[in-house]
C-alpha cells in the first residue's frame, strides 16, 4: 500500500498575532514546520509528503530550506482560502490507491508511533483520527445558559486524521460548509462513521503564543 502525508501549512495564524506565520516560527532553533515534516519522515510508514503552502509563502519556505539545509523530499501544493480547500487541493493531486494522513503543520510534537498507528488502522478500517478525552469538566452554552456535559462522552480531536484515498476523494466532493472544522467532519457528513485512536496530550496545536512556549518545554532534545 502507498502512504501519503498531507501537511497543511496554508494558514495565516491570526490568533498567534505574529508577523511571521506560526508554522515558520522557531521552536528549539528550527522552524515549527520542519519538526512536523521530520516526524513523518522518521515514521516507519515512510509516506510521500505533500506540503500545502500559500503561494505567497512558497519562496520564503524555499529560502528557509536552504538556510536550515533541510533536505527531506516533499512536494509543494498551493493552499486554499480555508483549511478545507487546502486539503482538497492536496488530495486532488493523488491518483493511486493509498492511505492518506492529514496533519496540521502546527502540531510539531506528533510522535512517529501515533503516525504509524494511524496508517495501520486506517488501512484496516478505512479511517481513524487521533483524539483525547478532556481532563477538565465540560459545560455547553445554549440560550445564554450553561449545562454540564458528561466528560466521558467528550473527545478533543487532534490530527493526524488518516483515511483511505477513496473515502477522502468522495467526501471532499461536497460543498464547503463552515461546520467543517476538520477532515473527520467532512468525511462524517459524507456518511462514514469515524473511528478514534487514543491521541497524545503532547500533540498540542500551536494556536496562541503560550502554545509555542509549551512546545519548547515539551519538545525532547
Ligand atoms: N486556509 C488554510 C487554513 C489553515 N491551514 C492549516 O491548518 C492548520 C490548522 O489551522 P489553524 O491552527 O487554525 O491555523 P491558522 O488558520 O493559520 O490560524 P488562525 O485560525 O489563528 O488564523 C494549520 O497548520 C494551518 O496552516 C491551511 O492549510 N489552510
Ligand atoms: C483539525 C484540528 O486541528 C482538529 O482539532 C482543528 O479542528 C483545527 O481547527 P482550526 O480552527 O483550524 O484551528
Amino acid at each position: 500500500m502507498k502512504y501519503y502525508a498531507v501537511i497543511v501549512a496554508g494558514g495565516s495564524g491570526n490568533r498567534m498575532q505574529t508577523e511571521t506565520p506560526k508554522q515558520f516560527l522557531l521552536l528549539k532553533n528550527l522552524p515549527v514546520l520542519m519538526h512536523t515534516i521530520k516526524a513523518f519522515a522518521q515514521s516507519d510508514s515512510q509516506p510521500k509528503i505533500l506540503l500545502v503552502l500559500n503561494k505567497e509563502q512558497q519562496a520564503y519556505w524555499l529560502r528557509l530550506c536552504e538556510e536550515f539545509n533541510f533536505r527531506i523530499p516533499h512536494q509543494i501544493i498551493n493552499g486554499g482560502t480555508e483549511r478545507f480547500y487546502s486539503v482538497k487541493n492536496a488530495i486532488e493531486t493523488i491518483n493511486e490507491e493509498s492511505i492518506v494522513a492529514i496533519h496540521d503543520a502546527v502540531r510539531p510534537l506528533i510522535s512517529k508511533e501515533l503516525i504509524d498507528k494511524g496508517f495501520k488502522q486506517a488501512e484496516t478500517i478505512g479511517n481513524v483520527i487521533a483524539a483525547v478525552q478532556s481532563s477538565d469538566s465540560v459545560r455547553m452554552l445554549r440560550d445564554n445558559k450553561t449545562n454540564a456535559l458528561s466528560r466521558n462522552e467528550i473527545y478533543l480531536v487532534q490530527t493526524p486524521q488518516t483515511f483511505s484515498l477513496k473515502i477522502l476523494k468522495e467526501s471532499y466532493k461536497q460543498e464547503f460548509s463552515t461546520h467543517f472544522t476538520d477532515d473527520a467532519s467532512v468525511v462524517e457528513l459524507a456518511g462514514y462513521e469515524i473511528n478514534i485512536v487514543e491521541g497524545e496530550r503532547n500533540n498540542i496545536k500551536i494556536t496562541y503564543p503560550i502554545d509555542l512556549e509549551l512546545a519548547e518545554l515539551l519538545l525532547k532534545n
